[in-house]
């Protein structure tokens, strides 16, 4: 496949190489060397910035389907990692075009510095509607992205690293991206003001282990009315429950859940045995579901994007949700006890999980979205609901009164 064209006539800086030997050529920006990792696309519109610094992009190259990428520029409140300035996330960002100046009042950084200084490798000029298709067919692809401003490339070498790169299978990441030591979390969102931003109650004390968590789950827990004390992954039952909690989150993070079953599975498996409310998104459903006898699955080209509809069969109502997700729960392998409450509309996946007479769900999606719809907010409602319920407080609406004006 070669990807240049009248768009990017003009020389070659920098090249994503497939681990089939396929080489695509485009310009570089943002940090220069290589880096090995999948390569996935992600649909959204906007947010470039929050998917950039999601940390559960660690071990992966995000494709923009999207052509203009950069034009807001970045700015400090758009991070999404907790560690403001962590550069342990996606080793790679690849646009159509390429990045114009930013304009936009929020922002405080051109993009191509602001990822020179995180040390993530850019790629822009190249055909990404054919690198998408390409995925759709063969799947998301280990690869090596480099970057050279004088051209200078090794494609045989390139080529053999990006085919002796392991890939996401079995590779534990969430160790590498969170926290190394706790940390209390109280401040509410101020972007959006959905009737939670203010906070509704200020008794709940949560513990969240941190896999990679992004701030807006933080800030929507705060705007429920929890005050978070967030914990190392590396974290025992003991820790978590020594702190008294009302109730346990888990997060989202990078790297296939299977392979934190020596560590976090066992630990889930006693939390969810103390009998408190639980709530876990993306990695931290996964691994749930891992915990309670299920199994998970490596998807062919994932889910990344902000339009995807899942159905609530508890209610029966759509949510367009925001998903970043490569590995999937196996629906037939939760065991009788364990009840599937939500499905991707695209494809039936599984996309959420409760144990019957249990205070402990989780969901596959991103109900904090940023970037994304606020569709599934309520589940934060629904979660503090939970934790209301235990100690014989009524419980709040799961949709929050509209904003006033
Ligand atoms: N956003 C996440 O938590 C991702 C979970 C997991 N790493 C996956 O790709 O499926």
């Amino acid at each position: 496949m070669t990807t240049a064209d009248a768009w990017s006539a003009t020389p070659v800086t920098a090249v994503l190489v497939l681990a089939d030997g396929t080489v695509i050529e485009g310009q570089g920006f943002g940090a220069t060397g290589q880096a090995c990792a999948e390569v996935c696309f992600n649909t959204a519109i906007t947010g470039y910035e929050e998917i950039l610094t999601d940390p559960s992009y660690a071990g992966q190259i995000v494709t923009f389907t999207f052509p203009h990428i950069g034009n807001v520029g970045t700015n400090d409140e758009d991070v999404e990692t907790v560690n403001m300035a962590s550069a342990s996330g996606v080793r790679g960002a690849i646009l159509r075009a390429d990045v114009t100046d930013p304009s936009n009042y929020r922002s405080s950084r051109h993009l191509d510095a602001w990822l020179k200084a995180r040390d993530i490798i850019g790629l822009s000029g190249i055909d990404t509607r054919a690198l998408t298709a390409l995925i759709r067919e063969r799947g998301a692809q280990n690869a090596i992205i480099a970057h050279s401003p004088e051209g200078i490339f090794d494609l045989d070498a390139l080529k053999a690293a990006a085919a002796n790169w392991p890939g996401l299978v079995g590779m534990d990441l969430a160790k590498d991206v969170t926290a190394g030591q706790s940390f209390t979390w109280d401040e509410t969102s101020w972007v959006w003001n959905d009737g939670y931003g203010q906070r509704q109650d200020d008794s709940f004390h949560v513990v969240a282990i941190d896999y990679g968590i992004k701030r807006n789950i933080l800030r929507l827990l705060a705007d429920a009315g929890c005050k978070v004390t967030v914990l190392p992954a590396s974290a025992s039952a003991e820790d978590v429950l020594s702190r008294e909690p009302d109730g346990i989150f888990l997060s989202n993070g990078p790297g296939d859940p299977a392979a934190t079953g020596e560590y976090a599975v066992p630990v889930i498996r006693e939390l969810v045995a103390s009998g408190l409310p639980l709530f876990g998104i993306c990695l931290g459903h996964q691994m749930l579901a891992l915990a309670l006898g299920g199994e998970t699955v490596k998807m062919h080209q994932g889910h990344h994007g902000a339009n995807h509809p899942v159905y609530d069969r508890t209610t029966g109502k759509v949510e367009i949700t925001s998903m970043n997700h490569g590995f999937a729960v196996d629906a037939a392998s939760l065991p009788e006890t364990v009840e599937e409450t939500h499905v991707s509309l695209f494809d039936g996946s599984n996309c959420g999980l409760r144990i019957s007479g249990q205070p402990v769900f989780s969901v596959q999606y991103h109900p904090e979205a940023s970037p994304g719809p606020r569709d599934s907010h309520y589940l934060f409602r629904r979660f503090t609901n939970l934790m209301r319920a235990r100690r014989g407080d009524t419980e709040l609406p799961e949709k929050a009164a509209p904003a006033a004006a």
